[in-house]
């Protein structure tokens, strides 16, 4: 595991747009992972702006979503399509028929069966991850199998308050959704988990310390030997101070 310890979220989206930038230049169709939610935000407005400044093209980028909700249809703005299409896809050069997210508005066997199969024929390079404050990642919530698959989920009651302030009420927030399974995110090559908020102190130091237990699913991450953690230094100095 490597650590890289930021001062603020600005630099916790230049580290790992650095890592994501220096992929695709060397490996220009390569397959990306990648994550909704307030963290990676940082990370889109810096890969936006390497191709701005020509820096990249991402013509033959491929990428996958880790989740989306069911239910809500792709112009509904808190879709995660739609997220992705407002933060990072309108603005940058890759292809919409290679950006994939799971459907949600799709039979949620169908949607998962699709969505598998793609995953089957693509490795992932690079996934970028947030975490829930459950530990959850992508949508894989405590007391998920680590072999799961693509897969739907009952979201957790920590999850729909946390993303309900995304909506104009707790009932508004769907409580299933469609997420990438803790193998599929295992299978990619390599990790990038990024946290840049008090409240995922727990989350994290689960993942610094162990153990690896479905509670806290991001614990499985420590055993990824392509694992980059980029979190901010109080957060990580709070966990443990001989870590810096
Ligand atoms: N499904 C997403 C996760 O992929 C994300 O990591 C989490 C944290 O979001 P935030 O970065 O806004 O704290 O939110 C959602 O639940």
């Amino acid at each position: 595991m490597r650590i890289i310890a930021v001062d603020n979220i600005e630099d916790m989206g230049e580290a790992a747009a650095d890592l994501i930038i220096e992929k695709i230049i060397s490996k220009p169709d390569c397959v990306l992972g990648l994550a909704t939610g307030s963290t990676p935000l940082s990370l889109y407005i810096r890969l936006i702006r390497a191709y701005e400044q020509k820096t990249v093209s991402y013509k033959e980028v491929k990428s996958f979503n880790l989740d989306e909700y069911r239910g809500l249809e792709q112009d509904n703005p808190n879709s995660y399509h739609y997220y992705m299409k407002e933060n990072l896809f309108k603005y940058i050069d890759i292809l919409p028929e290679n950006t994939y997210l799971p459907s949600g508005t799709m039979d949620a066997d169908e949607a998962i069966r699709t969505y598998k199969e793609l995953l089957k024929d693509h490795q992932i390079d690079i996934q970028v991850l947030g975490i829930g404050t459950n530990g959850h990642i992508g949508f894989n919530e405590p007391g998920v199998s680590f072999e799961s698959s693509v897969h739907l989920v009952e979201l957790d009651e920590q999850t729909i308050e946390d993303n309900s302030r995304y909506f104009e009420s707790l009932d508004d927030v769907p409580k299933q959704a469609i997420t990438m399974g803790i193998a599929d995110i295992m299978a990619a090559k390599s990790i990038i988990l990024m946290a840049g908020t008090e409240n995922k102190k727990n989350a994290l130091r689960c993942v610094l310390e162990g153990p690896v237990t479905d509670e806290c699913p991001a614990s499985i991450l420590r055993k990824h030997k392509g694992l980059t953690i980029v979190a901010l230094k109080n957060v990580l100095n709070e966990i443990s101070l001989n870590l810096l």
